[in-house]
C-alpha cells in the first residue's frame, strides 16, 4: 500500500507496517506518537524517523522532521483508522463486550455459542486470542491497537468469520480497537474498579459508554444486562442512536429471566422470549454465570442467531478458565474453587455463587493487586467479612507496592480475617482447615500464571498450588 492512499496525497513510499512504540519501527512504518500515562510518545518521534518511519501520526503541535506529519488533535483515533485500512479485511461479524465484570466470560461464551451454531469463531480478551484450536496470550485484556488489528486480520485470513472481544475501559479510552466495525456491543455491569486510572466513577462509566456512543456501528445492536442499575442509561443511549436494543435479565425484554433454580452442578433457567417459555439447563453454577450466558446469548441473537436454538445450546457451554473453576476436591471431600474475583462486586458475586452449595463454612483466600485502585481494597475486605465464614487475606500481584500495606488496607474492611502474606501458605492453610462440608474459594488470580512482585513475574498458579496442597 502506498502512503498516499492513506494520506490522500501523492506520496509513493510503500507502507510496510504500523507501530506505537519507536523500538518496533522498521523502514516503511507509520509511527503513532501518543501522550501516555507514563511517557510522551512524541519524545520518540526523531528516533522513530531514524529507524525508518515514513510518516508520524501526532498532534498538530508535535514536531516531525524527515517524515510526513499526519496531524490530528486525536492522534490515537486517526492512527487506528489508518491502521484499520492497512490491516483489513476483518471477520464480518464482530461483537464487543464492556462492563466491570463478566467480559472474559461473556466473550468466551459467545465464541462457544457461535461455534455450536456452526461458525468459525474466535475471541480476544484477558485469556488471549482464542480459537477452536488454540489460545495465544497477548498480556492485556484489550491489546494495543497494532497487536489487536493485526491479530484480527490474521484470524480473518484463517477463515474466522465471527469475533467477540473484550473492550476494557483502558482500551476504549485509548482507542485500542478503533477502526474495526462492531456489529453488536454488550454491557454487563458497572461497579468500582480502575479508579487509579479513571479518577472517578463518572469518568470510568463514560469511558465504557464510548463503546455505545461511538464504536458500535450505527446500524448495530446493543445488548444490555438489564438488571444492572446503569442499564437504563445504556438503553437510552442505544435508543437515541437508533440501535437495535436487546435486553436480558429479570428486567430484560428480549430474554426475560423468570426463574433460576440452582442444582448440584448447574442451574435451570426459565426464560421468556418471543412469547414462549424456554427451560435452559445451564451446566455452570452461580447467578453471575447465568447473567454472562444470557448476555452472550443476546449477542448471538443480535448477530442473527435463532432464539430457541441459541438458548438450547447454552446447555452445552463449557466452563471458562479460572471462573468458578473447581481446582480439586480435598481428600476429606471439601471442594476447592478458583475464581478471578478482583473487585468488591465480583467477590460478592463469587461468594453468592458458592453459598447455595455450601453446607458447612465458606473459607475464602483473597488479596488485592498493587498499583491498582487502592480504594477497592477495604471494600473487598468488607465483601469478604460479610460473605465468608473464614477469610484469609493474602498477596495478589503486589507489583511495586509494599504487600503488607495492601493487606493492611484490606484488613480495615475485614478485621476478623487472618493474614498470611505468602499466597501458597495461605492456600495451604485454607485447605488444611477445611472440613468435609466446607468449601474453599481462592479468589483474585483465576487463570493467571504468575505472581507479580516488583517488576518480576514469579510462576504461580492457584489451581496447581491447590492441587498440591490437597494431595
Ligand atoms: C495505563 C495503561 O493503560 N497503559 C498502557 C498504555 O500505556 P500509555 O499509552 O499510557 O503508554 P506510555 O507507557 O505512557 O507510553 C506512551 C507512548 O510512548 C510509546 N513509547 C514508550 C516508551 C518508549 O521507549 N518508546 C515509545 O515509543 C508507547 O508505546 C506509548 O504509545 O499503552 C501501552 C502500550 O500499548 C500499554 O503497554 C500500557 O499497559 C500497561 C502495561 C498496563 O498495565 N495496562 C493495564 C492497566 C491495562 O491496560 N489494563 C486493561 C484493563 C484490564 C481489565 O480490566 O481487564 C487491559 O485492557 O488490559
Ligand atoms: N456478570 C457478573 N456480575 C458480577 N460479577 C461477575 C460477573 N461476571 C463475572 N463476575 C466476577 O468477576 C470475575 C471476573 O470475571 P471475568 O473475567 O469474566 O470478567 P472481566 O470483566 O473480563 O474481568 P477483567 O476486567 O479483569 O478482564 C469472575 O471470576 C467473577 O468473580
Ligand atoms: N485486568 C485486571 C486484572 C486484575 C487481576 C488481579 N489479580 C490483580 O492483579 O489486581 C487489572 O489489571 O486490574
Ligand atoms: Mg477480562
Amino acid at each position: 500500500m502506498k502512503l498516499g492512499m492513506l494520506t490522500g496525497g501523492d506520496e509513493t513510499a510503500i507502507v510496510t507496517g504500523f507501530a506505537i512504540d519507536h523500538r518496533k519501527v522498521a523502514p516503511g512504518t507509520i509511527f503513532g506518537a501518543f501522550e501516555g500515562a507514563r511517557v510522551n510518545g512524541e519524545d520518540f518521534i526523531a528516533a522513530a524517523v531514524r529507524a525508518g518511519a515514513i510518516a508520524v501520526v501526532a498532534r498538530p503541535e508535535a514536531v516531525v522532521e524527515g517524515a510526513v506529519h499526519i496531524a490530528d488533535a486525536n492522534p490515537r483515533g486517526r492512527f487506528a483508522d489508518l491502521a484499520a485500512q492497512f490491516f483489513a479485511p476483518f471477520p464480518a461479524v464482530t461483537a464487543a463486550v464492556t462492563g466491570t465484570n463478566g467480559k472474559t466470560s461473556t466473550v468466551e461464551m459467545t465464541r462457544q455459542l457461535w461455534r455450536m451454531a456452526g461458525f468459525h469463531a474466535a475471541s480476544i480478551g484477558t485469556l488471549g486470542v482464542t480459537t477452536a484450536d488454540e489460545r495465544v496470550s497477548t498480556g492485556l485484556t484489550t491489546p494495543d491497537i497494532v497487536t489487536f488489528l493485526s491479530n484480527v486480520a490474521g484470524l480473518a485470513r484463517e477463515g474466522v468469520t465471527h469475533l467477540a472481544f473484550e473492550a476494557s475501559s483502558h482500551g476504549l479510552s485509548q482507542y485500542r480497537t478503533q477502526g474495526l466495525p462492531v456489529r453488536a456491543a454488550a454491557f454487563t455491569n458497572l461497579s468500582r474498579d480502575h479508579l487509579d486510572y479513571h479518577g472517578d466513577m463518572a469518568t470510568y462509566f463514560t469511558a465504557k459508554m464510548r463503546l455505545f456512543a461511538e464504536v458500535l456501528a450505527e446500524d448495530g445492536a446493543a445488548v444490555v444486562w438489564a438488571d444492572d442499575p446503569h442499564a437504563p442509561q445504556v438503553e437510552d443511549l442505544a435508543r437515541m442512536r437508533g440501535n437495535r436494543l436487546i435486553t436480558v435479565g429479570e428486567h430484560g425484554k428480549t430474554l426475560r429471566l423468570i426463574g433460576r433454580t440452582p442444582s448440584l452442578l448447574g442451574q435451570t433457567l426459565e426464560i421468556e422470549a418471543d412469547g414462549a417459555v424456554h427451560f435452559v439447563r445451564l451446566p455452570l453454577i452461580g447467578a453471575y454465570q447465568a447473567a454472562n450466558a444470557l448476555t452472550a446469548a443476546g449477542l448471538v441473537i443480535a448477530t442473527g442467531g435463532d432464539i430457541g436454538q441459541t438458548l438450547a445450546n447454552c446447555a452445552r457451554l463449557q466452563p471458562v478458565r479460572g471462573r468458578l473453576e473447581r481446582a480439586v476436591i480435598a481428600p476429606n471431600g471439601a471442594p476447592v474453587y478458583v475464581d478471578y474475583a478482583h473487585t468488591p462486586d465480583a467477590l460478592e458475586a463469587a461468594i453468592a455463587a458458592l453459598k447455595p452449595h455450601t453446607e458447612g463454612r465458606l473459607i475464602l483466600v483473597f488479596g488485592a493487586g498493587g498499583d491498582r485502585d487502592p480504594g477497592k481494597r477495604q471494600l473487598m475486605g468488607q465483601a469478604a467479612a460479610v460473605g465468608a465464614d473464614v477469610a484469609i487475606v493474602t498477596d495478589d500481584n503486589p507489583r511495586t507496592e509494599d504487600p503488607a500495606e495492601i493487606r493492611r488496607a484490606i484488613l480495615k474492611g475485614a478485621p476478623q480475617a487472618t493474614e498470611i502474606g505468602d499466597r501458597g501458605a495461605a492456600i495451604a492453610a485454607a485447605i488444611a482447615m477445611a472440613e468435609p462440608h466446607d468449601i474453599v474459594l481462592i479468589a483474585g488470580k483465576g487463570h493467571e500464571q504468575g505472581q507479580i512482585v516488583g517488576e518480576m513475574v514469579l510462576p504461580f498458579d492457584d489451581v496447581s498450588v491447590a492441587r498440591e496442597c490437597a494431595a
